[in-house]
């Protein structure tokens, strides 16, 4: 490239440079029907180990639940997926091609992956409509988004994921007045509007009603197949009806899996009855 070619690059005002792009990540890649590798992870806090050669594999459309005692490192592993705590060693990868250790919080959500922390975090001032609108993946100003039309493909996921999180009714209703359950699924509904590939969800029936834990167990594993979801729970309840006689369960303990089975496998294993559901 000629220096005269490169300085009417700078002069012109709507050039792209490579440098200005936002970090993007490769195509996800799921052949191997695995969406998420954790392998050898271990992440050390003042000298104590919260993570120690932690392995777990999550399949694509796969719902898994994580139990362990106070301190396992459940929210530790999360914070690793997400980008928010770097480990020591070990390796992560979404699919076959996304390595997550090379991503930033912000392109590790672009690349596919939602988090839903255990307290909700809705727009309280905003209807149900409007919180979805603006959770919605896309790179419009907050306002425009509120002011703009939606087209008919956004329209359609807004209506369907209001079905789905069971607040179609409650469509122009303050954010605010909705009941604690009601606000944890409007918050599942924020994270599909970004069509994540896996979402991980903390504690979501903390609080809950026995209805409405219910129907949190319905919806999470309704979101199964299109999604992958990894629950961490220590409602035992609502544990077995997501995980049902098949899915599987993973136990972890001072930062590994003690445990991996189905529910029946893991509550009958004499390990996890003594260091968690003996308590
Ligand atoms: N930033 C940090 N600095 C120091 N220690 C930490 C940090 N984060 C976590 N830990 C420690 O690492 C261990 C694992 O914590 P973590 O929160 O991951 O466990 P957990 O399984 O999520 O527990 P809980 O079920 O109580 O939420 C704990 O002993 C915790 O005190």
């Amino acid at each position: 490239m000629s220096i005269l070619n490169t300085l009417e690059q700078v002069a012109d005002r709507h050039h792209v440079f490579p440098f200005m792009m936002p970090q993007q990540a490769p195509a996800l890649d799921v052949s191997h029907n695995v969406l998420l590798y954790l392998e050898g992870i271990s992440v050390s806090f003042d000298g104590f180990k919260a993570i120690n050669d932690l392995n777990l594999y999550i399949d694509d459309g796969e719902l898994r639940c994580i139990i362990g005692p106070n301190g396992a490192g459940k929210t530790t592993m999360m914070d690793i997926i997400t980008g928010k705590t770097t480990p020591d060693s070990g390796s992560a990868w979404f699919g076959q091609t996304i390595n997550l250790l090379d991503l930033d919080e912000p392109a590790i959500a672009q690349a596919g992956i939602g988090r839903k922390f255990q307290k909700p975090t809705v727009f309280e001032a905003l209807t149900v409509w409007e919180n979805l609108e603006l959770a919605m993946a896309d790179d419009r100003a907050v306002w425009s988004i509120l002011h703009a039309r939606l087209n008919s493909e956004q329209q359609d996921l807004l209506h369907e994921t209001l079905i789905l999180i069971g607040l179609k009714s409650h469509a122009k209703m303050q954010a605010g007045k909705l009941s604690h359950g009601q606000k944890q699924w409007l918050e599942i509904g924020m994270l599909l509007m970004q069509k994540p590939r896996l979402l991980l969800v903390d504690e979501p029936v903390a609080g809950m009603t026995h209805q409405e834990m219910d129907r949190t167990a319905e919806l999470l594993t309704s979101l199964a197949g299109r999604h992958s979801v990894v629950v961490v729970e220590h409602d035992m309840d609502f544990v077995r009806s997501l995980a049902g006689k098949d899915r599987t369960v993973s136990v972890l303990h001072q930062g590994s899996v003690l445990s991996e089975g189905s529910m029946d496998k893991v509550q009958n294993d004499p390990r996890v009855i003594e260091v968690y559901l003996g308590e």
